[in-house]
């Protein structure tokens, strides 16, 4: 995948089938469109995904993770575009002719009903349709994807994960929610309570769920691992300035420092707390391993 970043001086040689917008989580609503141009390669089309960078918010996906997501799929082009004022004045039927007709070789596209765009958002689907002829583009409009009668989108995404329902931003997302990293030194008391477990810290800018305890798979290499994890700050044991990801793996003990995991989460359990003693935290994550082997089971 050829990957176009922190330029607003952009342009491809070949004709393509694009999608625009934000595209934070790559949810089930973004997929059909990705689907679509992924669709359009069969007609000779590279199959390109524009997103604007609008810098450190937190999000669903980090933009190594969204890189790699695309590079999977099939994409053959991901443009990250600063957002910088020169390019979110620009009228949109600017935009259209200078950039999507001229730089970008358009030939398809694939938009939701809502999707905005250019100075004031005044850019629309309904701008596109008016535009196919004059710029030699086709352009698809698609209905917001729903579940549960209810659209779709980002922003519901983030709030369902803000309240723990990770059973559900699975569902929206089409995908497991994942924190990655390499695993690091703990303190080393975990393995004192006869509890080895792997520490992490996700990268900057992942949205996380609340701290708590939650039931996950970890994929090490290829090989998947059922286990709890406990996201928070150790406050029983003096709390760690960063947030980070814990798991105890049910059936595996095995050096895992230095290696890159990836924990899946299904179900929360409880939210972290203080323990009055290391026992009493002990007794405790004995009750969630139990917990968590019901959940798997
Ligand atoms: C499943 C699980 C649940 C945990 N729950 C809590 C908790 O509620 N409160 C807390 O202070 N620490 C909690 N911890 C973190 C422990 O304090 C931590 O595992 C222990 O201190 C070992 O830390 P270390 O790996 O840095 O040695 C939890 C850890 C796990 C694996
Ligand atoms: N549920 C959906 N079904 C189909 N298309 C969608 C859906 N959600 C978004 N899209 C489309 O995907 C493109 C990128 O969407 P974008 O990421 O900006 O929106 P979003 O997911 O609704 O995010 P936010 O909640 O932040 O507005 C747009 O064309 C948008 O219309």
């Amino acid at each position: 995948m050829r990957l176009i970043t922190g330029t607003t001086e952009f342009e491809t040689t070949e004709a393509t089938a694009i999608s625009l917008g934000k595209f934070d989580g790559l949810h089930m609503g973004h997929q059909l469109l990705v689907n679509r141009i992924l669709k359009k390669k069969e007609e000779g089309l590279k199959a390109l995904i524009f997103t604007f960078d609008f810098g450190d918010r937190p999000m669903l996906l980090l933009t190594e993770e969204r890189r790699a997501l695309l590079k999977k799929w099939g994409v053959d082009c991901l443009i990250e575009c600063p957002f910088v004022e020169s390019l979110a004045h620009m009228e949109a039927e600017d935009f259209v002719r200078e950039i999507l007709a001229k730089r970008l070789h358009v030939k398809y596209l694939a938009v939701g009903t809502d999707f905005h765009f250019g100075h004031n958002r005044k850019g629309s689907y309904q701008l596109l349709e008016a535009m196919q002829e004059e710029c030699g583009f086709k352009v698809e409009v698609v209905e917001k994807a729903c579940y549960d009668g209810e659209e779709i989108s980002s922003t519901r995404i983030r709030r369902e994960l803000e309240q723990g329902h990770m059973e559900l931003v699975n569902q929206l997302l089409g995908y497991n929610f994942s924190v990655t990293g390499e695993v690091l030194h703990g303190r080393q008391i975990g393995r004192t309570l006869g509890l080895p477990t792997t520490n992490l810290l996700p990268g900057p800018g992942k949205l996380l769920p609340p701290n708590g305890v939650y039931a996950t798979r970890t994929r090490i290499a290829d090989e998947i691992f059922e286990g709890i994890t406990n996201i928070g700050h150790k406050p029983t044991v003096g709390a760690e300035p960063r947030r980070g990801v814990e798991t105890f793996l049910f059936d595996l003990d095995r050096n895992l420092y230095g290696d890159v995991i990836t924990v899946n989460f299904y179900g929360f359990e409880r939210p972290e707390r203080k323990f009055e003693s290391l026992e009493a935290l002990k007794a405790r994550i004995e009750q969630d391993v139990i917990w968590g082997r019901e959940y798997f089971r």
